[in-house]
């Protein structure tokens, strides 16, 4: 925006503070509780790196909010939220200074209504004026010109319009091209283009996989309730992989609200995630099948599926959890099944070895499962890779330690991310001296697994997070 445009120049509010309102009567508090909510909820994952996904929830609960209020409030925040990277573009587009000189809590405001500009069909008038009265709220009535101007500015072109402008050339960078399109940074669309060897339509089709409200996946706990019951109760439909999975379309309210997700009949859980933990108790075992640890256990999503199916084997689990209070998550959702949750580092545990299965479902980057993480994408650094790296190699030695001979070790991490899966497994596996079996006979019925050993799931291709699992057998 130029000079001319602005009106007088503000003097900043201080950073994280909301300025004192300067002129005119005090607002009745919350006109418009969906986009105050959206703001409030980008500003605390700008300000106290907090997750859409934990923070939205509580405050629409906190505020009373429900309905369609919520679910306006839940489109703008994980659509802003995702589209950072994208936003800031066009916003830096109608600036004459550099968008970092510009206040946070301003472009918190910029970036909600810019996502409603370009990526909504709410009208330009209420983009326009609903976010300049949020934002003359927390940062006061100076701004509110300086606000409209940039927003008339960025109205101006539609989506596709700014992406002409913008977009690297195709030809000459195709990953920077893609990457601004879908609203990724550049290193995780390269990351991807490395894990599927592509950089046309496949990488395409899974940057913007990635780029969509993904689904709501459901765990029917084995023993409580089928996936068909889960499915006529939810109104949800059968998941096509998963025996225990159930699929639900976006934005259908809070699951937790669900009554069989209250009565703990059921769970939130990627259906990759189940199929993972599935393939983990399903690898072929001679001998005993009794002991089985998780070793990477919190929250408890995957102990809780591999404790149900432990229930109809005999089978006892140990799940061990580092953090404290992740643990506690891991025996609320293994209440009542046959699991015995330990707070320990992993790769020092002093649980006793000879365990006939072991999952190490490593932290990882995450990048597998950033469409349910909407701001994790402008949060992590390339080199959170290289330190996870390691943390993930020293788990599995550990793992390796603890299976009996004979016994099966399955590694998952829900990203596509080379240096965490075929490249780290494979190197691990050959210095232990591992046997690596073909993962993609546990998964039956699941279309393109490529060519093995090992089994990486796309949203893409299969509609579920890009979680990635090895199956290790520890020589005899
Ligand atoms: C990817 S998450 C596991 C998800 C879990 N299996 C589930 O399905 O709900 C990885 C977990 O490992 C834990 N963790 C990190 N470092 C660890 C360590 N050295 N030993 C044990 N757990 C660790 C993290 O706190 C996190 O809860």
């Amino acid at each position: 925006m130029s000079d001319d445009r602005r009106e007088r120049k503000p003097s900043r509010p201080q950073r994280g503070r909301p300025a004192p309102r300067k002129e005119g009567p005090r607002r009745p508090p919350v006109q418009d509780p969906a986009r105050r909510v959206a703001l409030d909820v980008l500003r605390a994952i700008r300000e106290r790196d907090a997750y859409a996904n934990l923070a939205l929830p509580e405050m629409l609960r906190n505020r009373r909010i429900s309905g369609r209020d919520a679910a306006l409030a839940t489109e703008l925040t994980y659509g802003a939220a995702r589209a950072v990277g994208l936003l800031d573009a066009v916003i830096g587009a109608c600036l004459d200074r550099p968008l970092s000189k510009v206040d946070p809590i301003v472009l918190d405001g910029l970036r909600l209504g810019a996502y409603q500009l370009l990526r909504t069909r709410i009208p330009q008038h209420a983009a326009v004026a609903s976010t300049v009265d949020l934002v003359r709220e927390d940062a006061g009535t100076h701004v509110a010109g300086f606000v409209n101007a940039v927003l008339r500015t960025v109205s101006e072109k539609d989506e596709a319009a700014w992406l002409e402008q913008l977009a690297p050339d195709r030809e000459s960078d195709v990953i920077g091209h893609l990457a601004l399109r879908t609203a990724h940074p550049r290193w995780i669309a390269r990351s991807f283009a490395e894990a599927l060897g592509d950089k046309g339509p496949e990488l395409e089709a899974a940057l913007a996989a990635d780029d969509a409200r993904p689904e709501v996946h459901l765990v029917a706990r084995p023993g409580e309730i089928s996936a068909d019951e889960l499915a006529a109760i939810t109104g949800g439909d059968v998941a096509p992989y998963s025996p225990y999975g159930v699929r639900l379309e976006s934005g259908a309210g809070d699951p937790g609200d669900l009554e069989p997700i209250r009565e703990r009949l059921a769970a939130v859980q990627d259906e990759g995630s189940q199929l993972c933990a599935v393939a983990a108790t399903k690898a072929p075992l001679t001998g005993s099948d009794e002991r089985w640890l998780d070793l990477c256990a919190g929250p408890g999503g995957k102990a809780a599926l591999l404790g149900a199916l432990a229930v109809s084997t005999g089978a006892h689990v140990d799940a061990v959890e580092k953090a404290p209070h992740r643990a506690k998550l891991v025996e609320k959702a293994t209440d009542g099944l046959p699991v015995t949750v330990h707070v320990a580092d992993g790769r020092e545990s002093e649980l006793e070895g000879g365990y006939d299965r072991v999952l190490v479902d490593a932290p990882c980057s995450g990048l597998g499962s950033l469409r349910r993480r909407p701001e994790a994408r402008w949060r992590r650094q390339p080199s959170d890779v290289a330190d996870l790296t390691k943390l993930q190699g020293e788990l599995v030695r550990a793992a390796f330690a603890l299976t009996r001979p004979g016994g099966i070790l399955t590694y998952v991490v829900c990203s596509p991310h080379l240096a965490e899966t075929e490249g780290l497994i494979g190197e691990t596996a050959r210095k232990l001296g591992a046997e690596v079996l073909d993962a993609r006979e546990l998964f039956p019925g699941v279309p393109q697994l490529g060519d093995g050993p090992y089994v990486q799931l796309w949203p893409h291709r299969h509609g579920t997070d890009a979680m990635f699992c090895a199956v290790l057998r520890k020589p005899v």
